[in-house]
Parts: structure tokens; sequence; C-alpha cells
């Protein structure tokens, strides 16, 4: 058996993730055409590649059917319920940062925390016979933080993409997303909530907890690890 390190096929991780391991002396490479989605780990023996959506990392993991994979925190936090016992962190890559954040129309100038949130969401269930929607696809996070806030009166609208749009469209009151330079966020009108950020995220390695390993594979892992120097 070998060693199945999964890594983004594509996407904003995917050069930085190659260039992280190129830095401790294993290449990953595809072995075919950019659309093949096989690949090589070079510099090291007993490690396979497998190239896979950065979103799919956490389940490939929590399953077993990796042993390694690079993908953000958040995907983790939010795709694996008790997320400790399915997989632990080897290294952050720094790189890949991006904050999971509240936000709301600027133009609500009474609105700067998650308590002012609060009070508009009781305040709008009461003038508009419904709750405050919330466009997101970080269901899981943003369920905790509001349930840890104490903010009850909403609703979340899922949204898989162009999420900062949904205020505009009138699909939802509020968003929450990742943000990393602000700039969409600005673009759309929307200001964040300063409490502080629902959950910071950057590139990770993460170990499955689930993946079988014999004694030859723990002496791939431990030279994998020794290599990589984490
Ligand atoms: N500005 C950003 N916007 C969105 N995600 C970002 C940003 N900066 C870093 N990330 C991180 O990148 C990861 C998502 O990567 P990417 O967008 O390449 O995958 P994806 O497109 O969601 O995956 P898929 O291949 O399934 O479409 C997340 O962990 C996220 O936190
Ligand atoms: O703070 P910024 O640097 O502006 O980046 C944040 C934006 O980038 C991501 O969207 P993505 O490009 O993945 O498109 P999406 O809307 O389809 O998710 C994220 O969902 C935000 O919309």
């Amino acid at each position: 058996m070998t060693i199945r390190l999964g890594v983004p096929s594509k996407g904003r991780l995917m050069e930085k993730t190659c260039d992280w391991f190129a830095g401790r002396g294993v290449t990953l490479s595809r072995s075919g055409s950019d659309r093949e989605y096989a690949g090589a780990v070079e510099g090291i023996g007993g490690v396979s590649l497998v190239l896979l959506s950065a979103g799919e990392i956490p389940r490939e993991l929590a399953t077993g059917r990796i042993h390694f994979g690079v993908t953000g925190t958040d995907l983790v936090h939010e795709k694996l319920p008790r997320w400790e016992q399915q997989v632990e962190p080897v290294a952050e890559l720094g790189f890949g940062f991006a904050d999971l954040v509240l936000a709301v129309p600027r133009a609500w100038i009474d609105v700067e925390t998650v308590d002012d949130l609060d009070a508009v969401a009781a305040a709008f269930r009461q003038t508009h016979g419904m709750r405050l929607r919330i466009a997101t696809k970080y269901h899981r996070l943003v369920r905790e933080y509001l349930r840890q806030s104490g903010v009850a009166d909403y609703a979340l609208v899922d949204s898989q993409g162009a999420t900062e749009g949904t205020v505009a469209n009138e699909t939802a009151e509020a968003i929450a997303d990742i943000t990393s330079s602000g700039e969409t966020l600005r673009a759309n009108h929307l200001k964040v909530l300063s409490d502080g950020p629902v959950l910071r995220s950057q590139a990770t390695l993460w170990r499955s907890r689930i993946a079988e390993t014999d004694d030859d594979d723990r002496a791939v892992v431990a030279g994998f690890l020794d290599r990589l120097a984490v």
C-alpha cells in the first residue's frame, strides 16, 4: 500500500500547494494533460497523488480514502462535524488566508456588532412577519456562531456563489462569506460586523485519523513528515 496525498486539482490553492511541497523537495505533477486528474509525487517514495477539488478533500480525509490532504480550515470545519475526531492539522501552509465574516448593508448605520444584528433581527420579524435572511454556504459554522452569540431570529438562505449579490437581489438581508481583500464586500455596499471573524482560515495540511496504515505505511509517513519538516 502507498500513502495517498490529496491536493486541490484546480482553483486558488493548487499552485501554491505545489510550490509549498516543491520548497521541501517534493514535486507534485499531473501525469497527463491539464484535464487529467491523476498525478505523481517525486522526491519521496511510497506516496501517491490524488487530485481533488478543495471542497471534496475534507470528506475524502474523513472516509479515509486519502491519508493526507491540503485544503482550507474553513472547508474542514464546515464540512466535518466534530472534525477533530476525523482529522488532525499537521501544518498551516501560510497561504490561502481568508476570513469567514458576517456582513450587512453599509446603509445600516445602527448595526456594527452581532448584538446590533440581534436587535435588528427581532425588529425585522415584528415589522415584516418573517425572519431576517442570511445568505451563506457555511451553514454549520454560521449557525453555531449565531447560537453562541444568542441570535435566534434569522433564517439561513443557501448561496453557493455570488453570495454578496443576494442583498442587492433582495433574496437576503445579510450574508456570511469568506473575504480576503474585502473588495467584493465593498463593491456590493456591505460592511463586516466589528466583533471579528466567525473563523480565520488558511490552507492547511491535514492528516486523516481514519485512513488505515500498516507498519510499512507508518515508516513512509514518518519519512514524509520528516521531509516536509512538519
Ligand atoms: N478570496 C477567497 N475567496 C474564496 N476562498 C478563498 C479566498 N482566499 C482563500 N480562499 C480559500 O480557498 C479555498 C477554496 O478554494 P477554491 O475556491 O479554489 O475551491 P472551490 O472553488 O471552492 O472548490 P471547487 O474546486 O470545489 O470549486 C477555501 O479554503 C477558502 O478559504
Ligand atoms: O474579499 P475578496 O478578495 O473580494 O474575495 C472574496 C470573494 O471571493 C470568493 O468568491 P469566488 O471568487 O470563489 O466566487 P464565488 O462567489 O462563486 O464563490 C468569496 O466567496 C468572495 O465572494
